[in-house]
């Protein structure tokens, strides 16, 4: 399989497509090396790393959701991601370096950026802040795009490829084992629920 065409642009440890990625190749070629051995039924019992442990070990595949970068923004912006989202993206943290999952818990447990805006109404604060958490539900909307052209529409293709068991397992779950459609669905709408409603000014209530 040809492979040349792939562009890869690294910004922060996240690696980004440009549009000259074919879907195809990456699905097919790319994915497969960086799905893990975590929650994966081709390596269930996942993999051993002679000289370093006795015992296979059980790891995850590379993943954006292991860049500081998302994780710091939703800490500052006090994004709620609950349940099994949240503690998918807390055990991602233990893929990154240290000091940037303590600089994580640290946003985390600082006095709160959307509680201060809320009790000091402002609409220029209030428009700030939103426009940060609309940016952030535009990129996880495009992703949520990415990840459709790159990894749905293709393994939905992937018909009569020998790898088929592979493609099935990996359209469906994400590099930790998550149903990612629904994982990557729940961190778009968390965002967006952490919007400000604006409330009317006293001014414009009395124009009205
Ligand atoms: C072909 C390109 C891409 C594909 C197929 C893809 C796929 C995925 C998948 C399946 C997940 C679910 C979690 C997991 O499996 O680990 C995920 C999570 C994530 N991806 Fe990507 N991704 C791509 C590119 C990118 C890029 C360029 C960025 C950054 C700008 C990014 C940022 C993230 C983030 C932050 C998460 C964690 C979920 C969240 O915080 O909303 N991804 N990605």
């Amino acid at each position: 399989m040809k492979v040349e065409k792939f562009k890869v642009i690294t910004i922060n440890g996240i690696v980004l497509f440009s549009d000259h990625v074919d879907p195809t190749a990456f699905h097919g070629t790319l994915r497969i090396f960086v799905s893990g051995w975590r929650d994966n039924s081709m390596l269930p019992r996942g993999l051993l790393y002679e000289g370093v442990s006795n015992e296979p070990m059980l790891l995850s595949g590379g993943s954006a959701a292991q860049s500081s970068a998302l994780q710091c923004y939703d800490a500052l912006l006090c994004i709620q991601h609950e349940d099994e989202t949240g503690a998918f993206l807390t055990h991602m943290r233990e893929y990154m370096p240290p000091a940037h999952r303590r600089l994580i818990e640290t946003l985390s447990v600082c006095p709160s950026l959307r509680d201060f805006i809320l009790s000091h109404p402002s609409s220029d604060l209030c428009q700030a802040f939103n426009s940060c958490i609309s940016a952030l539900v535009d990129l996880r909307n495009y992703h949520l795009k990415t990840v459709a052209k790159y990894v749905i529409l293709p393994g939905s293709q992937a018909m009569g490829c020998p790898l088929r068991g592979v493609g099935t397992t990996l359209n469906t779950t994400g590099t930790g084992g998550s149903s990612f459609m629904v994982f990557l669905k729940s961190t778009r709408n968390a965002t967006q629920k952490a919007l400000i409603q604006e409330r009317p000014s006293a001014s414009r209530e009395t124009e009205i």
